[in-house]
C-alpha cells in the first residue's frame, strides 16, 4: 500500500486546482483546457518550454476553448528549448525564480495551472515541479495514462504528492479506457477518478473540446470527499 494516506481535500473551495500528470505529452494541456472551458475559469502555464518547437500550451488552450482573452494568463516564463524548464533557461542564459512566484488574481475563478511535464521535473537547481506545487497551495488533478503502465505511474506520483501533503481532488485517464485500472487506481492509490478522455479520431478542435468539457464533473463537485 502507499506509504502514507492521502491528505485531506480542502475544507473550504480552493482558489485553484494545479494540473499535472504521470509525464510530458500525456494530455495536461487537453484535459485543462477542458476544465477552463468546462469551469469558465482562468488558464495558467507558469512555466512553457519548447516554444522552438510548438505554439505553446496557452496558445492552444485559448484555441480550444474560444474564451475570451480574460481567460487566459500569460506564462511567467516562456522558454524556446524544448527540455525541462531548468535545463532550458541555462540554455537561454536565464535564471527561474519560482520561489518568488504566488497565486495570480484569477479574472475569472478557478485558476487552472498546468505544469510542464510531471511532478518531478526541475525547474532549478534546487526546486522541482512537486515544490512548486506545494509552494502554491492548491490541490491536484493528477492526468495518467489509462492503458499498462499506468498502475505504476499513477502510484508512484500519488505516493510523491500524498508524501509532501498535497490534496489530489482526483485523476483523469487518457487514452483506451480501462474499468479495471481506474478501480485499482481508486482503491490502492484512494483517490477519485474523475474523468476518462477517450482517443480522439482527428487532432484536437474547439468543437470537440466543448463536448469534451460538458462531460467534465462540475467544479462545486470538486471537493467534496
Ligand atoms: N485523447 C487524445 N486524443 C487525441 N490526441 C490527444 C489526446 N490526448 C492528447 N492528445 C494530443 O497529444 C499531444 C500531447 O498532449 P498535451 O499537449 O495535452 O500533453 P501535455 O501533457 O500537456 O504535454 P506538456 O508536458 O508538453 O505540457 C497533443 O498534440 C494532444 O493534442
Ligand atoms: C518540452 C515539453 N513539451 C515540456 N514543455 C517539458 C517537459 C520536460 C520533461 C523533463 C523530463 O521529465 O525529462
Ligand atoms: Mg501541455
Amino acid at each position: 500500500m502507499l506509504y502514507a494516506p492521502p491528505p485531506p481535500l480542502p475544507s473550504h473551495p480552493p482558489k485553484g486546482v494545479f494540473v499535472t500528470g504521470t509525464d510530458t505529452g500525456i494530455g495536461k494541456t487537453l484535459i485543462s483546457a477542458a476544465l477552463t472551458r468546462a469551469w469558465h475559469g482562468t488558464y495558467w502555464k507558469p512555466f512553457q518550454t519548447g516554444l522552438a518547437e510548438e505554439p505553446g500550451d496557452t496558445e492552444t488552450v485559448q484555441q480550444l476553448t474560444e474564451l475570451s482573452q480574460d481567460h487566459i494568463l500569460p506564462p511567467a516564463y516562456a522558454l524556446q528549448a524544448p527540455l525541462a524548464p531548468a535545463a532550458a533557461s541555462a540554455l537561454e542564459g536565464i535564471t527561474l525564480h519560482p520561489e518568488q512566484l504566488t497565486l495570480p488574481e484569477a479574472p475569472h475563478a478557478p485558476l487552472i495551472i498546468e505544469g510542464a511535464g510531471g511532478l518531478m521535473v526541475p525547474l532549478t537547481k534546487t526546486m522541482l515541479m512537486i515544490d512548486f506545487i506545494a509552494q502554491l497551495g492548491v490541490p491536484v488533478i493528477l492526468v495518467t495514462r489509462s492503458n499498462l503502465g499506468t498502475l505504476n505511474h499513477t502510484l508512484l506520483s500519488l505516493e510523491a504528492l500524498y508524501q509532501r501533503g498535497i490534496p489530489v481532488l482526483g485523476f483523469i485517464t487518457n487514452g483506451v479506457d480501462s474499468p479495471q485500472n481506474n478501480q485499482i487506481l481508486e482503491s490502492i492509490g484512494q483517490c477519485r477518478a474523475l474523468y476518462h478522455l477517450a482517443p480522439l479520431s482527428t487532432p484536437p478542435t474547439a468543437t470537440a473540446l466543448r463536448h469534451i468539457a460538458t462531460h467534465i464533473p462540475p467544479w462545486a463537485t470538486m471537493n467534496a470527499s
